[in-house]
């Protein structure tokens, strides 16, 4: 190396917490615009200021899931959303990306890590309808909006006399049907929470009979697999939930055991009571004629890891007990081969299992 004397700005790949002259650097968060995300984001944004000491600045991220009219499904898959601002994470452009879990693929995405789960909101559903109806009070034939599988077959599988009609766009623009054309909808509780409008709900649907998708409820708290940012990385272990990372865990891995997306008709539920993590999880065919659930419990203990260890042997068996069960042809997923059959995970990345939409 020939030494030249002036050294050039450095560009260091990762930024650290202070800049040379002592200023604070921001925590930049990239984010979807929509009104949810811009307040799961800030959420976090404040949390992660309030833990770190420094400033944390929202940086909107268009995607084509935004933008794109179409329906979802003709996108070509789940991670509509997140592509868009993973790129912008890997490519140095934001430093941290706020996701609802339910809508991440299971399968990892290459140079990013969860850095944080922070705990979970209410993971039920619920009921927005006219005139405070419930599931049961709906009048015969009531037309009830909704984009997700599992939550169009839980409805024909309690109430089959209902209209279950095809719903896209936000959670404003689905409100609005309710006053407009539509008798009711399904929504997530936590959603609806996180941009104040819970108010609207009618009915919260028991679990037990309701199971939410895997992760509902719940966010993650993306980063670069290699970010070195001491402060950042402390700060995602203050906003960590252990037993939330647990039961979301479980929850995922039975969908990826499955070899199913985000909008497969399955519903999931891990719950910690006194130390022990009860896994279970639904599957139902389109109709919500059939359905096969499966339940399995462990007691945690041991170091983390091994607790976490616990919790994807727990979905493990879940998941192959609805396997044995036939859950994948009710269901048409593609994960068809049963226990025993298991294939180094080369089947998460692509197959027509990941080519449906988010709720
Ligand atoms: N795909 C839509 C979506 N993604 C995350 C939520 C909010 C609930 C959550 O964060 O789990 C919703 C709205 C809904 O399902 O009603």
């Amino acid at each position: 190396m020939t030494g030249g004397s002036t050294p050039k700005d450095p560009a260091p790949k990762d930024r650290a917490s202070r800049t040379a002259s002592g200023a604070q650097t921001a925590i930049r968060l990239g984010t979807r615009a929509s009104r949810l995300a811009v307040a799961q984001s800030q959420d976090i944004a404040d949390r992660l200021a309030k833990v770190s000491g420094r400033p944390v600045e929202l940086v909107t991220v268009t995607s084509e899931g935004d933008t794109n009219r179409a329906s979802l499904a003709s996108l070509g898959g789940t991670g509509v959303f997140a592509s868009a601002l993973r790129e912008a994470l890997v490519a140095h452009e934001v430093d941290v990306l706020v996701h609802s879990l339910k809508d991440l693929p299971t399968a990892p995405y290459p140079g990013l890590t969860i850095g944080a789960v922070p705990k979970r909101a209410d993971a039920r559903d619920v009921l927005v309808a006219r005139n405070g109806a419930t599931v049961e009070t709906l009048p015969e034939g009531a037309t009830v909006g909704t984009g997700s599988p599992r939550r169009a077959a839980q409805l024909r599988a309690d109430r089959p006399d209902l209209d279950v009609v095809d719903i896209r766009g936000n959670i404003d623009t689905r409100l609005a049907r309710v006053e407009d054309d539509l008798d009711a909808i399904v929504l997530a509780a936590a959603g609806l929470g996180r941009i104040g409008r819970l108010d609207a709900a009618t009915e919260l649907l028991d679990l037990g009979f309701w199971p939410s998708a895997p992760g509902q409820g719940a966010l993650a708290v993306e980063i670069r697999a290699d970010e070195d940012d001491r402060n950042l990385l402390a700060a995602l272990r203050k906003i960590e939930h252990a037993p939330t990372r647990l039961t979301v865990t479980a929850e995922r891995e039975i969908l990826a055991k499955l070899e199913a997306g985000c909008s497969a008709p399955i519903g999931a539920t891990a719950v910690i009571d006194a130390e022990m993590l009860l896994v279970s999880a639904t599957v139902y065919s389109p109709d919500g004629s059939e359905y096969r659930t499966a339940s399995h419990a462990a007691m945690l203990d041991g170091s983390a890891q091994d607790r976490l260890d616990e919790a994807l042997s727990v979905a493990g068996r879940v998941a192959d007990e609805l396997l044995e069960n036939g859950a994948a042809e009710l269901a048409d997923l593609p994960a068809t081969s049963g226990p025993g059959t298991d294939e180094p995970d080369t089947g998460h990345t692509a197959g027509p299992g990941l080519a449906t939409p988010a709720e």
